[in-house]
């Protein structure tokens, strides 16, 4: 059974299940995703449709934390803000992290308190640094994010920046990416651009501002099972709208059947400028160049879908298709690979995608310890 003092002390609540068993938690996520999909599946036999789910480790599988700054500067506290309060709690032990977040943490404590910047207090509106988000790399690279309240916290950043990167170069922890994020204004960059995530042949190259899955775990299951449903279908042209860092599309770029007709082209759109671009740059290192480009775009205003064999959807919440499932209906491509966090929304969605029918889908555990999860279902065009 997993411990976790900070969960049994009361203090923290975001693995609200992690008092279960693993497998009760899997039966209770299958339960109830299919519940709210199955009324939407319009076949008679939906649980033939299910591959097997794809579990996680329990402890220690994310490689991002998002931490909210509190107390002082000589003393901050990096974890959680209990409601209305402005004293948080101190989460830096949590067992979902790799164990050298730990010195991570601990150097960002240091540099904050010598940089003496005030952690921000919203009952005032005072102080400056509000979170900071740490990501770890299989490499164990790093890359990690400020976000303040104004500009007045950059110049401390950058001065004691020294004081953070030594420890934790010393340490084999380098920090590749350090960047600032003024709220309401801005993302500066302070030291380098993007991180290495490599996923099996993919060396994902993620930005400070990008979306990305954060259990690599799971993730590499998940991309390895949209490259089976592409192979499966035979699709040539994929599209990976909102594409984000692109690990779909650049997983799909090779097809693993015995026989590939032609090298399968992607190409992908996101509204994200830094995403696209680190997209493009993991292209280029793969040598996928010519057969895989990203744009930045608005996704839900194309309308050349038809164009595509197969195109994956991953919408942001709690915007869904919108307008973008009567384009499909319309000129959708033959297949549509869509994969969601929020299993209602994939619901909601799939209602309106009246041309299509679910042929296979398949539960990822993202999220262990929670009630959570990812699910990815591959559609038909009828
Ligand atoms: C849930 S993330 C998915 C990212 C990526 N496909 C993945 O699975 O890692 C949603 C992405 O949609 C992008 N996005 C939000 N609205 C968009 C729009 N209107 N057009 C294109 N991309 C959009 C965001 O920048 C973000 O990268």
């Amino acid at each position: 059974m997993l411990e976790c003092e900070y969960f049994t002390s009361g203090l923290c609540n975001a693995c609200a299940w992690i008092d279960s068993a693993y497998s009760e938690q899997m039966i209770l996520k299958i339960h109830a995703t299919k519940e709210l999909l199955h009324p939407v599946f319009r076949t008679e036999h939906p649980d033939a449709l299910w591959l097997e789910p794809v579990t996680s480790p329990r402890w220690r599988y994310k490689n991002k934390a998002t931490m909210t700054v509190s107390g002082t500067s000589e003393i901050p506290i990096l974890g959680v803000l209990p409601d209305h309060d402005d004293v948080g709690v101190d989460i830096t032990g949590c067992p979902q992290f790799p164990k050298e977040m730990e010195f991570v943490f601990a150097a960002i404590q240091n540099m904050v308190a010598a940089a003496e910047i005030q952690p921000y207090q919203a009952s005032t509106n005072t102080g400056e640094l509000k979170t900071i988000e740490v990501t770890i790399s299989p490499a164990n690279e790093l890359m990690l994010r400020f976000v303040v309240r104004t500009g007045a916290a950059l110049t401390p950043l950058r001065t004691y920046l020294p004081i953070l990167l030594k420890p934790l170069a010393k340490q084999r922890l380098p920090a590749r990416v350090v960047s600032v994020c003024v709220e309401d204004d801005r993302e500066y960059a302070l030291h380098g651009k993007y991180l290495t995530l490599q996923i099996d042949d993919l060396p994902l190259q993620v930005a400070s501002t990008s979306r990305f899955n954060t259990n690599p775990h799971v993730t590499k299951y998940l991309y390895r099972q949209a490259r089976a449903w592409a192979d499966e279908v035979g699709a040539d042209n994929v599209w990976d709208l909102f594409s984000g860092v692109g690990g779909f599309g650049l997983t799909m770029a090779r097809c693993d059947t015995p026989n590939p007709r032609v090298p399968r082209t992607i190409w992908g759109i996101d509204a994200c400028q830094e995403s696209v671009r680190a997209a493009n740059i993991t292209a280029h290192n793969m040598g996928y160049r010519d057969v895989a480009r990203f744009v930045l775009g608005d996704a839900a205003r194309l309308d050349r879908y038809n164009v595509a064999d197969l195109a994956v959807v991953t919408p942001p919440t709690p915007e869904g298709l919108c307008a973008l499932a009567a384009q499909f209906n319309e000129t959708g491509p033959k297949h549509l690979l869509y994969c969601s966090a929020y299993p209602v929304q994939l619901a909601e969605d799939l209602v309106k995608l009246n041309n299509y029918v679910p042929i296979a889908a398949r539960l990822f555990d993202m999220y262990p310890n929670t009630p959570h999860a990812e699910t990815a279902v591959l559609l038909e065009r009828i």
